[in-house]
């Protein structure tokens, strides 16, 4: 295998968007936007940080990447059309793993008709995959962290916990149950709520976050970008049974701080909230309200959480790079 022949052997022979001009072939690929708005995100996983050989196949790798891209394209309520590939690649990578890496994003990029158009390879110490995704959202309609508005609902999507737990059920080499099976699978091959997201298209107003560093990061981005506070009913926060089963001790914590549950974190208002819950039931996506937004007198925008206990406040407690030890 050379560079060369390896993109050879990646490059699709048919593209499904009909707005491409220039795929894989020239120094950079061309698509024209109809009318839309564009909406672009990049994120990188690296062995080691975001995977390890004992927990994810090839295969996995690549559909995890691409579909925490997809969820970022999710959370602005706009729809996938295209990624690009950024390799770093270590020895210990095979070319038939590296195909399996790319079966693996093109099974998802498929579901989504996605098109593959352009990338960069090169050698490095460790596996890193980088990808760059574009998508298409009516004009002004891109859905904004910003937009959360005093008296609206705080909603969430699916469970949450379940990619964390099911790390820890690989890491721990626990024997094999229905339950662990579910958790892992969450862990490994994550469903952006796309259709979802594209089904709110009659709200008004939704502000929208996906969750990859888990809840208790993703609230407080959703107050400080709108200026407001939200209070979290931790009885609320959806957990799956499989979740309940295995991990009794610690659903909580990793239900507000795991994860890479790639679900959809919003807040709407309580006359449009039954149009949110339409959108989930024609999408066969769970919805549940957790809190609600305030404007407390505070400067500062805050997030709380109510417990038996009372009510307290939700720090960033999540998933953070470069953070170092005291911080
Ligand atoms: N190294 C970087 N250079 C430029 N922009 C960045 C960099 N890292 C993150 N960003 C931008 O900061 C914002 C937040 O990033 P991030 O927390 O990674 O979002 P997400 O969790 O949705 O992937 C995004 O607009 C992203 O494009
Ligand atoms: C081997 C391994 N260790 C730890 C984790 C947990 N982990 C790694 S990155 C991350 C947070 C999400 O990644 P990030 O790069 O912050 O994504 P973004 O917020 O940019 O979407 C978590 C929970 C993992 N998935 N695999
Ligand atoms: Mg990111
Ligand atoms: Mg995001
Ligand atoms: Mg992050």
């Amino acid at each position: 295998m050379d560079e060369f022949s390896f993109i050879r052997s990646i490059r699709p022979k048919d593209y499904k968007q009909q707005s491409l001009i220039k795929g894989i072939d020239d120094d950079a690929a061309v698509f024209r936007p109809i009318g839309e708005d564009v909406v672009t995100a990049v994120d990188t996983m690296v062995e080691g940080v975001h995977f390890s050989r004992q927990t994810m196949t090839p295969s996995d790798v690549g559909y995890r990447a691409l579909a925490a891209n997809i969820s970022d394209l999710a959370a602005m309520g706009s729809t996938p059309a295209f990624y690009l590939v950024s390799l770093v690649v270590s020895e210990s990578w095979s070319e038939a793993e590296l195909h399996q890496l790319y079966e693996g994003m093109s099974e998802l990029a498929d579901e989504h008709g996605m098109d593959l158009i352009g990338g960069d390879t090169v050698s490095g110490s460790e596996l890193s995959v980088s990808i760059t995704v574009f998508g298409y959202v009516d004009k002004d309609k891109a859905r904004y962290r910003s937009d959360a508005e005093e008296g609206d609902v705080v909603f969430v999507t699916g469970t949450l916990g379940d990619s964390r737990a099911g790390l820890a059920c690989m890491q721990k080499s626990m024997n094999r149950t229905n339950e662990i099976d579910y958790l892992i699978g969450r862990h490994q091959r994550p469903s952006p709520r796309v259709a979802f997201a594209q089904a709110l298209k009659n709200c008004k107003r939704v502000a929208l976050n996906d969750v990859s560093d888990g809840i208790a990061n993703e609230t407080n981005e959703i107050a400080e970008s709108s200026q407001v506070d939200l209070v979290i009913q931790a009885n609320f926060v959806p957990t799956s049974e499989a979740i309940q089963a295995v991990f009794p001790q610690v659903v909580q914590e990793w239900s507000l701080s795991g994860g890479e549950d790639f679900e959809l974190l919003g807040t709407v208002s309580k006359a449009e909230w039954s149009l949110v819950e339409e959108a989930a039931s024609a999408t066969g996506v769970a919805v549940t309200v957790i809190g609600e937004v305030k404007k407390m007198n505070d400067e500062t925008p805050r997030v709380y959480i109510e417990t038996e206990e009372g009510r307290t406040i939700l720090r960033k407690s999540g998933y953070t790079h470069l953070k170092k030890e005291g911080e």
